[in-house]
């Protein structure tokens, strides 16, 4: 059986120049065993006055069990047997929507994503055996390519990454050294209960596999691995096909859309959603919405909620995926004056920030309003006034937009429309210096 150590000296040799290692710390088998391994990486580079990175240990209790809080206090007392600061985080999992082990799950990634600084790196004691019934627990839900790539090796988690330096080990190699360095860890029963989707597989099938495939842990590491090439091919030629279809502000081109095969279309349109809303769609989500805004009449459906805050529309044959969207609408201030020098955030319009280098020259303070109906203006450069609704409709800005649209005024005159336009008056000449108006709208914050 393959050396641990030399194993993952090499698999962490990337890592080295990292601020801090957090070792994901459950107490378990697994854990201990790479919380070990660390330590003797940390002893050795301290033996040959090696720098290393800061090694921390992190739980997190679930309390999902009676003695999850003595685990906690035991997971402490290991770390400083090993002088591994121990930090503690406690969450509450509730909800009966999905099973208790995926919002485990989802607390406990979210508190490791918390816990990592800009470069930090996490580790996590997966083995090969844990990627195999990743795999199969995959296949059971009906996953595609980038289900059936199981779990990474490496990626990153909010502002730093983590690592998995064990995927390509068997558990019994991590019993093994376990027993041969004397270790101890924490079981836990949970671990037994054949109620756990996981724990059956493990317990029952499992087994049975290994009776007639004895290598069978690395054939399905083979297969995810070899989805998660397929997965990235994939990914690379449809965000190539993407780039071709997007326009400036990032709306995605219906028209050019509807042109290619069905199949092209959904994955175009689900890597869309997914760059813009890191939201991943269920095959009914993406046929819903496939079947709404695909269509001649795509304007004029309403918008679509995906989730809270994200909101899919469409206008001029575009598709706008847009987030952070305020889930109730305050009413918009009648005016506010605005220094130029400062950005200006209003609620429910969004930031407006003017920087040197433009063309716009104000006369006298700048004040924001909103449109009333009936404004016209004369463009700079323009000889006659226009309606600006008219405008609004050549330059194809989204309806929503123009509810919101902030226009800029100067000695009660209309000196510019948002950063769409100067009016003429307010336009430097040769030689001048004005500002440069940027308007990000709410939704695009
Ligand atoms: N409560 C927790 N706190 C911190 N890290 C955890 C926790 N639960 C799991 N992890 C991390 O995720 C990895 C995989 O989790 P999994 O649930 O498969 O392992 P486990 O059986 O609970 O524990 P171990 O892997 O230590 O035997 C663990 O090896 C550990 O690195």
């Amino acid at each position: 059986m393959a050396e641990l150590l030399p194993l993952i000296t090499k698999s962490l040799a990337p890592y080295l120049d990292r601020r801090v290692w957090w070792l994901a710390f459950s107490g378990g088998l697994d854990s201990q065993v790479l919380l070990h391994l660390v330590w003797r990486l940390r002893e050795d580079a301290r033996s040959s006055n090696t720098p290393f990175p800061e090694i921390r240990a992190i739980h997190v209790n679930h309390q999902l069990q009676a003695a999850s809080a003595a685990w906690a206090v035991q997971c402490e007392q290991q770390c400083a047997v090993y002088h591994i600061p121990f930090t503690l985080k406690v969450v509450t999992v509730s909800g009966r929507r999905r099973g208790v082990e995926d919002l485990a799950r989802d607390a406990r990634y979210r508190e490791f994503e918390t816990a990592l600084d800009s470069g930090d790196l996490l580790l996590l004691a997966h083995h090969l055996d844990d990627q195999a019934e990743t795999l199969l627990l995959r296949l059971l839900r009906g996953a595609g390519v980038n289900g059936l790539a199981a779990m990474p090796a490496s990626r990153a988690l909010g502002a730093g990454e983590l690592c998995r330096p064990l995927l390509a080990t068997p558990r019994a190699a991590l019993e093994a050294y376990a027993a041969a360095q004397q270790l101890t860890w924490l079981d836990d029963p949970s671990n037994f209960d054949t109620h756990y989707r996981r724990n059956f597989l493990r317990q029952r099938v499992l087994p049975l596999f290994a009776q007639h495939w004895p290598d069978y842990r690395q054939s399905f590491g083979r297969a995810a691995a070899l989805q998660a090439e397929a997965a990235q091919l994939l990914h690379g030629y449809i965000n190539q096909d993407l780039a071709g279809m997007c326009a400036d502000d990032g709306s995605l081109d219906l028209r050019a859309l509807a042109l290619l095969p069905d199949i092209r279309q959904r994955a175009i349109l689900r890597q869309f959603i997914i760059n813009r809303s890191e939201l991943a769609l269920s095959s009914a989500q993406l046929e819903t919405i496939a079947a709404q805004f695909l269509q001649s009449s795509a304007d004029r459906q309403p918008a679509f909620r995906l989730a809270a805050g994200v909101l899919l529309r469409a206008y001029n044959q575009h598709l706008f995926c847009e987030t952070a969207v305020a889930e109730t609408s305050s009413p918009l201030p009648s005016e506010l004056a605005w220094d130029l020098n400062s950005e200006l955030l209003i609620p429910g319009v969004g930031r407006l920030v003017a920087t040197r280098g433009g063309v716009f020259v104000p006369t006298e303070p700048v004040l924001i309003r909103f449109r009333q109906g009936g404004e016209r203006c004369r463009l700079a450069g323009h000889a006659h006034h226009r309606p600006l609704k008219k405008l609004l409709q050549e330059w194809r800005l989204p309806p929503w937009q123009r509810e919101v649209l902030p226009l800029i005024y100067c000695g009660g005159e209309l000196a510019a429309v948002a950063d769409l336009a100067v009016c003429d008056g307010f336009s430097a000449a040769v030689g001048e210096e004005g500002w440069k108006i940027r308007w990000v709208p709410e939704a695009l914050t």
